[in-house]
């Protein structure tokens, strides 16, 4: 078929037209020939592509028989995100042009489009759409998007040890706190702080206690779940929300993690650093309303343990 319109109109129908007012064909087709757009028209019912402007002959090719989902998404059947339903009411006239963005699968590029039944030359309500490329734009809004998610999660996070920061601990803390008063379930906090780090500062360098609370770092990730809340929350403090855990379990963890760090040392150039902690462990109270008051107690218990020796747990009483 020819991709060109017989004589069309401005405005509305042949038979109110101006002839002053009407476009040759030649001229039709120059206009939509030359648009940075995709222009197509099919019928409702068959789906057969009645026509096409030189924008798409050129990526899709002749569209002689074709039907739209045939040439535009290389489909066997009906896409399944047709909009033709939206496009006319319930008693079958046209509604408002739909307007909406969508991801060509076949080509990957995005499409604003721009859908609306119109009147054909026969008289009969055909699908008119008018979409143009918005990949550039949507790529710009996907890149803006994830370097958000980003920012907003490196405001979270300890840059040194990829746990997250003070401010974290508290937002995600509360939360679970609040949760935790709600179902009445337990929630314990373990806060611990390593011993004599200012000597691995002397004795090494700055950046060998740097090594050391990065090995800390990671030794939270691997022995933290993921529903709990591992944190450094000041130099060499560390903290971590455990969620419907009881004292026994907390006092496991901490134990675990004494052990850990005197078994694996730290490995800084040709030195090995095995370094310790105090730990400290407190248990929500129902009067709790702020993570602040039972890490209160935590930190109390560990100065406990820091001053029974160090290297070891005490749990608030
Ligand atoms: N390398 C490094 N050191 C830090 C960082 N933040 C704090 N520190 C150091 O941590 C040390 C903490 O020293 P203290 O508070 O005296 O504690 P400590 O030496 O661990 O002694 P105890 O806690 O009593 O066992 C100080 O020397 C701080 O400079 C950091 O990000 N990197």
């Amino acid at each position: 078929m020819d991709s060109g319109i017989p004589f069309i109109t401005i405005p509305d129908s042949p038979a109110e037209a101006d002839p002053e007012e009407v476009i040759p064909a030649e001229g039709l087709r120059a206009i939509l020939d030359n648009l940075d757009a995709l222009v197509y028209v099919s019928d409702f019912e068959t789906y057969e592509l009645l026509y096409m402007n030189a924008y798409g002959r050129r990526i899709w090719g002749s569209i002689d028989g074709r039907k739209c989902w045939e040439v535009l998404q290389n489909n066997n059947s009906p896409c399944d995100f047709c909009t033709n339903h939206l496009l006319t009411d319930h008693k079958g006239n046209p509604s408002p042009p739909h307007v909406w963005e969508f991801q060509n699968r076949l080509d990957g590029h995005w499409y604003q489009c721009r859908d609306q039944a119109i009147p054909w030359t026969d008289g009969r309500l055909v699908r008119l759409e008018i979409a143009t490329d918005i990949t550039q734009r949507k790529e710009m809004e996907l890149a803006l998007k994830e370097a958000h998610k980003k920012s907003q999660a490196a405001a979270l996070e300890d840059d040194l040890t990829g746990l997250h920061n003070r401010r974290a601990f508290f937002e995600l803390g509360n939360q679970l706190l609040k949760q935790c008063l709600r179902n009445r379930s337990a929630l314990a906090i373990i806060m611990f702080d390593l011993d004599y780090f200012k000597q691995i500062n002397d004795n090494h360098g700055h950046d060998a206690g740097d090594e050391v609370l990065r090995y800390v770092g990671q030794l939270l990730k691997n022995n933290v779940r993921e529903a709990d809340i591992a944190a450094r929350i000041g130099g060499e403090e560390f903290a971590i929300v455990l969620s419907e855990a009881g004292v026994k379990q907390a006092a496991d963890l901490a134990e675990r993690l004494l052990k850990l760090m005197g078994e694996t040392p730290v490995r800084y150039g040709d030195i090995q650093i095995r370094p310790s902690a105090s730990f400290g462990i407190s248990m929500l109270r129902r009067e709790d309303h702020h993570l602040d008051t039972p890490l209160a107690r935590a930190d109390r218990a560990m100065y406990g343990a820091k001053a029974l020796g160090r290297g070891r747990v005490s749990i608030d009483a």
